[in-house]
């Protein structure tokens, strides 16, 4: 045998081990999946090959948001019945499956959960540790989490859990108190003067997710303005470039080859960021730590951090940023549209502010304790608005439940949108604003305790309670001490899923400065 025979026969056998293995992961082991979850008692809708129940999810998407996107929304009209216009597809199946089945994601299948006593279950007995996330997410997400702790799994979340939690102790969040009202004032300056000069009208929503990103850049990364805008406007952009596109997770290079543009982008500006932030950081390693300094990196540093590698401090730093602002200004967004349609409530706020801070208006921290109405506002909007609209998990182990076994290596989507809407849960006015159901009772009257998971669940709950908490009555304090406001006729109800819950066609609100 010559060598350009032996090379040619090599590289048809490589050719054909490749093809072997394509064919074996994303066509066999679905199927084999496919069946092992319909063996144990999973049904749900059939999915094809190689998109899953894509199609099928993109088509109910695309009818919703034609009807709810036509009209605009009189203050009576708007309903916060939303599972129906957030997870179409969702709504649609679980009349035909119940609250526990399977879809599709391309070539990857899930359990999709909406029951808290089958979540009670399936968790009873699984540590933080023992649980996965869905791999098809950690891929698609690299550029924003990288191994950052929302991703990290086993030993390494134990590692970077354990470093990271007294950066997120109650007395250090305070310390950040007043980068907060730094960032939240310059922007109430700004409303002021566009409402002096007549535009009235402002979009709260795309206002609050600029301040609140840069308030999660400060407090991460603990820079100045300038170089802050800097690395906040590409970690923006990368966001949007990510999740502007029609996604296709699941399907093998569904993103690669369908949004090639925007995945090269994406990659691109993950590379900028990261350069960026090793510089901040490498900067930071070879200075002292300064005890005066109260943002996340700092703590990190002067506290077990250095454990963590630059690299990874990287991830943490773009998990913060990723994973606390848009979810904080999505909370006050909402709120802000829920107060503007309950106005009583925001004569309540004012005045609970006014017994608890005092007439000058100036933010006591150690006093933010004391505004507990604000504290039920917060959680009714988080049930009826969850910035993050689901949670999910892999399991890393056979995780049984009374008589269904959920496989190792299962993906999970717990549909948190589905259980706060739910009236079986809540009861019948389950779809009205009424804060006062969380007055003496932290679960909000839900007949489950875990109906109500805004944060998550387990160990892995989420690690930026307080800080969000601190933020959330900061910003909204300051908000309605300076103004008042109503719903513009311009805004148009139309809840939609992107990454977060999000106004899909923004939040104006007419103000008017008190
Ligand atoms: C309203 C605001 C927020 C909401 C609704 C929210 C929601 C969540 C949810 C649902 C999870 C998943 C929990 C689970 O898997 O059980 C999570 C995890 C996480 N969140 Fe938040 N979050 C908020 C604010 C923040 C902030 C401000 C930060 C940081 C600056 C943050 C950092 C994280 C991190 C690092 C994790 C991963 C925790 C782990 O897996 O150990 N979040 N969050």
């Amino acid at each position: 045998m010559t060598f350009i025979q032996f090379a040619s026969m090599l590289g048809m056998v490589t050719i054909l081990f490749v093809l072997c293995k394509v064919l074996y992961s994303w066509w066999i082991m679905p199927k084999l999946m496919f069946r092992k979850l319909k063996a144990n008692g999973f049904e749900g809708p059939k999915p094809n090959f190689p998109l899953g129940n894509i199609n099928d999810m993109k088509k109910e998407l695309m009818m919703k948001r034609t009807c709810f996107t036509s009209s605009s929304s009189s203050i009576n009209e708007i309903s916060h019945d939303i599972h129906s216009l957030a997870f179409p597809y969702f709504a649609t199946w679980q009349k035909l499956h119940g609250k526990v089945f399977t879809y599709w994601l391309g070539t990857e299948p899930f359990v999709y959960i909406a029951d808290p006593e089958f979540i009670k279950k399936m968790s009873a007995g699984v540590m933080g540790k023992t649980w996965g996330k869905p791999t098809v997410f950690k891929r698609d997400r690299k550029a924003m989490f990288g191994k950052g702790l929302v991703m990290v799994e086993g030993d390494e979340w134990v590692r970077h859990r354990h470093i990271i939690t007294p950066a997120f102790t109650t007395a250090n969040v305070k310390g950040m108190a007043n980068l907060m009202v730094d960032s939240a004032t310059h922007m109430l300056d700004r409303w002021a003067r566009l409402i002096d000069s007549g535009n009235a009208e402002i979009d709260v929503e795309s206002e609050i997710i600029d301040t609140a990103g840069e308030i999660i850049a400060k407090t991460s990364f603990g820079i100045s303005y300038e170089e802050c805008e800097k690395v906040f406007k590409k970690l923006r952009n990368m966001q949007v470039t990510l999740f502007k596109s029609t996604r296709y997770v699941g399907v093998p290079y569904g993103n690669q080859i369908m949004c090639l543009k925007e995945t090269l982008k994406a990659h691109n500006l993950g590379k900028e960021i990261d350069s960026l932030l090793i510089s901040i950081i490498e900067e930071r390693k070879r200075k002292s730590v300064d005890r005066t300094e109260h943002d996340l990196l700092s703590l990190l540093l002067a506290g077990n951090g250095r454990m963590l590698s630059t690299r990874e401090m990287v991830d943490e730093c773009k998990t913060f940023f990723f994973g606390g602002h848009e979810t904080t200004a999505l909370a006050l967004a909402w709120t802000l549209l829920l107060l503007a349609q309950h106005p009583e409530w925001q004569n309540q706020l004012r005045e609970e502010i006014k017994q608890v801070m005092g007439d000058d208006g100036e933010i006591d921290v150690t006093k933010l304790v004391g505004l507990r109405k604000m504290g039920w506002v917060m959680n009714e909007v988080l049930r009826l608005y969850s910035p993050a609209p689901n949670v999910q998990r892999q399991a890393r182990e056979d995780i049984k439940v009374d008589d269904l076994v959920i496989p190792n290596g299962t993906n999970m989507w717990i549909d948190v949108v589905s259980m706060h809407h739910d009236k079986t849960l809540w009861g019948e006015d389950v779809n009205e604003f009424k804060p006062e159901r969380f007055k003496d009772d932290i679960h909000g009257g839900c007949k489950h305790k875990m109906g109500f998971m805004p944060f998550g669940f387990g160990g892995r709950m989420c690690i930026g309670r307080n800080l969000t908490m601190m933020e959330y009555k900061i910003v909204l304090s300051l908000i309605l001490t300076r103004f008042s406001f109503s719903i513009s006729p311009n805004y148009k109800h139309c809840p939609s899923i992107m990454l977060s819950l999000r106004p899909t066609l923004g939040l104006p609100l007419i103000l008017q400065s008190l």
